[in-house]
């Protein structure tokens, strides 16, 4: 079973890397969103795979890093793409969250990525 939790963080980014005259390159923020997935059995008593709480409380560290920053400034991040920015969070987490199963990361109501790890 799997099961997941969603967050929200607002951050400032610019994409270095785009070729030139590319709109990402230049400062423009988002309002982003991460779900959070973690996979497992689900026994009883709990009737659980775990808490939510439990995941919130492991990823916060993490959000307070990133909300309301300008992602370039954050060692890691310096070319924070939705897909870096995936793989970022789960290099952090996963080491808390051994269950964690996927990182899915969206930028607008349009555009994003999944990660599951490699
Ligand atoms: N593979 C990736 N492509 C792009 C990324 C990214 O992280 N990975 N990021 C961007 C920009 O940051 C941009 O803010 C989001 O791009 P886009 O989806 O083009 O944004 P729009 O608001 O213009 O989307 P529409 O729904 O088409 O209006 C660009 N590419
Ligand atoms: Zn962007």
């Amino acid at each position: 079973m799997e099961i997941y939790k969603e967050f929200h963080f607002e951050a400032a980014h610019r994409l270095p890397n785009v070729p030139d005259g590319h709109k990402c390159a230049r400062l423009h923020g988002h309002s982003f969103h991460v779900r959070l997935s973690v996979s497992g059995d689900a026994p009883e008593p709990s009737g659980w795979v775990m808490d939510f709480g439990d995941i919130k409380r492991a990823f916060k560290p993490i959000h307070d890093q990133l909300d309301h920053y300008y992602l370039n400034d954050i060692p890691g991040l310096e070319n924070p793409t939705s897909e870096n920015i995936a793989r970022w969070i789960w290099d952090r987490l996963r080491p808390e969250l051994p269950a964690l199963s996927a990182v899915e990361i969206r930028e607008t109501c349009t555009s994003g990525c999944v990660y599951r790890g490699q």
